[in-house]
């Protein structure tokens, strides 16, 4: 059987006089090494793009994290620059992928911007600086210079029993957490299968799906080869897409 291939969302990003259409190498190599995927990078056109055309020719799709925000007018709130970082272009992009995913019935992860891109594509609405909410944990990363310090597995999370993420890991993980946003009013496709402490959603899948539809807060990427839960996420994620390739 030919490896799976993994399409990837971009975020576009200047410098060098350049728009540069890239992902982190954290998500590709955990999709590589872990999922057993061929990690392809979709190009932020937007509208421009025919969706299908290459969709046609994958058999998983990642939403990845960024330090950008879903623009908020997508979900019927005004913008503010305290809202932002905001990357339109990736939004006008990563929304209609994620539709489109859900529709073919493609294996679809969805990780911390890929989970409010996720729960936005489908309806629902994100709160923005959560850590300012009442009874709410601050859940943005620590102010360390490095990205293992960042991405340092930190508090808890309650896996919904019998969901999609329950039938990889079961009871209580503890996760990564570098994010300011969180659901606000989920989407009614979308089930919730894992709550931090404070109730902040961080896991979701998409209720009746045809495929593996996965949407996690934290980052299961960057520790997958290490950590339990997180290469337990990306295996099966794997075994998704290679069950995708084996029908297509
Ligand atoms: N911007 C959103 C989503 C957060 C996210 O995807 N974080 C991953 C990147 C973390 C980093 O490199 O700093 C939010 O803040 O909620």
């Amino acid at each position: 059987m030919t490896t799976p291939v993994v399409l990837f969302t971009a975020d576009t990003r200047a410098f060098d006089g350049y728009t540069w259409h890239c992902a982190p190498s954290t998500y590709l190599e955990a999709v590589l090494d872990v999922s057993g995927g061929m990690p392809v990078i979709l190009t932020a056109f937007g509208p421009r793009l025919d969706l299908d055309a290459v969709l046609d020719r994958v058999d998983g799709v990642v939403a990845t994290g960024s330090r950008t925000n879903v623009h908020p007018s997508h979900y019927g709130v005004a913008a503010t620059e305290a809202m932002g970082p905001y990357d339109e272009v990736r939004d006008a992009t990563s929304l209609p992928l994620i539709r489109r995913a859900i529709e073919r019935g493609i294996p679809l992860l969805c990780i911390c911007r890929g989970l409010q891109e996720l729960n936005v594509a489908l309806g629902g609405s994100l709160a923005s600086d959560i850590q300012d909410l009442p009874e709410r944990m601050d859940h943005r990363h620590p102010d360390v210079p490095d990205m293992d310090g960042k991405f340092a597995i930190r508090h808890g999370v309650t896996i919904a029993a019998g969901g999609c993420l329950g039938r990889i890991v079961e009871g209580e993980i503890e996760v990564n957490s570098l994010h300011r946003q969180a659901v606000a009013r989920l989407s009614d496709r979308l089930a919730v299968e894992a709550t931090a402490p404070d109730g902040t959603i961080e896991a979701v899948s998409v209720k009746g799906a045809a495929g593996f539809t996965l949407g996690v807060q934290w980052h299961p990427e960057y520790w997958a080869t290490t950590d339990g839960p997180s290469k337990a996420i990306l295996e099966a994620f794997g075994a998704a897409i290679a069950a995708y390739a084996g029908g297509r």
